[in-house]
């Protein structure tokens, strides 16, 4: 039997996740008629991936794993175990949770550097982790981060009706601002850093 490292084996899984998020952020770009944009975006693209265990709750133990959040990056890939536990807040204000995601199953998130690029029309949503049961839940999320260019809205996306909601901005200096201490409870980190 040939025993393949985990080093490996998660190479080669970001390498299919920045791969998927490719075909998804084209797809966008695509359908948002600023397709052109597209190829010096993906230039400007690096990857993180996060390899995360949620282990399940004791009974004194608050359910909630992680707590509700926007991911920072433009884009965002996760990938689970076969234990539920990733919600989603509605615009309603209602959480609704994905169950059944089956092992080929890759949740493509949008994050607050998307929801600035696209001038709005593409939010970054609220989510959290609950955890239930008795089973570890296991999941490798990966963030796209803009790291060559500003991160700015094209042209296309601003009008009269639309105007700029945010500053160009330097993805990497927006997650510094981010993880300064002060900055972690900011209701919305992206509109206090860039927002107009
Ligand atoms: O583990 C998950 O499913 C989500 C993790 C997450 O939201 C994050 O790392 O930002
Ligand atoms: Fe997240």
């Amino acid at each position: 039997m040939i025993i393949i490292p985990f080093s490996e084996n998660l190479v080669a899984y970001t390498k299919v996740a920045a791969d998927l998020e490719r075909i998804v952020v084209r797809m966008v770009f695509e359908s948002y008629g600023v397709g052109k944009h597209h190829e010096s975006h993906v230039g400007s693209a690096n990857y993180l991936c996060r390899v995360m265990k949620y282990r399940d709750p004791e009974i004194s133990e608050t359910k909630m794993a992680f707590v509700p959040h926007t991911d920072k990056s433009f884009m965002s890939t996760i990938h689970q175990n076969n234990v539920d536990g990733l919600e989603i807040k509605a615009k309603d204000g209602e959480w609704f949770g994905l169950h059944g995601l089956s092992f080929s199953s890759v949740v493509v998130m949008a994050g607050d550097a998307i929801m600035a690029w696209s001038n709005d029309r593409i939010k970054s949503p609220i989510h959290r982790v609950t955890m239930e049961g008795n089973e570890a839940r296991y999941s490798l999320a990966q963030f796209t981060v803009m790291e060559k260019d500003m991160v700015k809205a094209p042209n296309e996306f601003v009008d009269e009706d639309h105007p700029l909601r945010y500053k160009p901005f330097d993805h990497l200096k927006f997650l510094n601002f981010f993880n300064q201490e002060e900055n972690r409870m900011l209701e919305s980190p992206i509109h206090t850093y860039c927002g107009l």
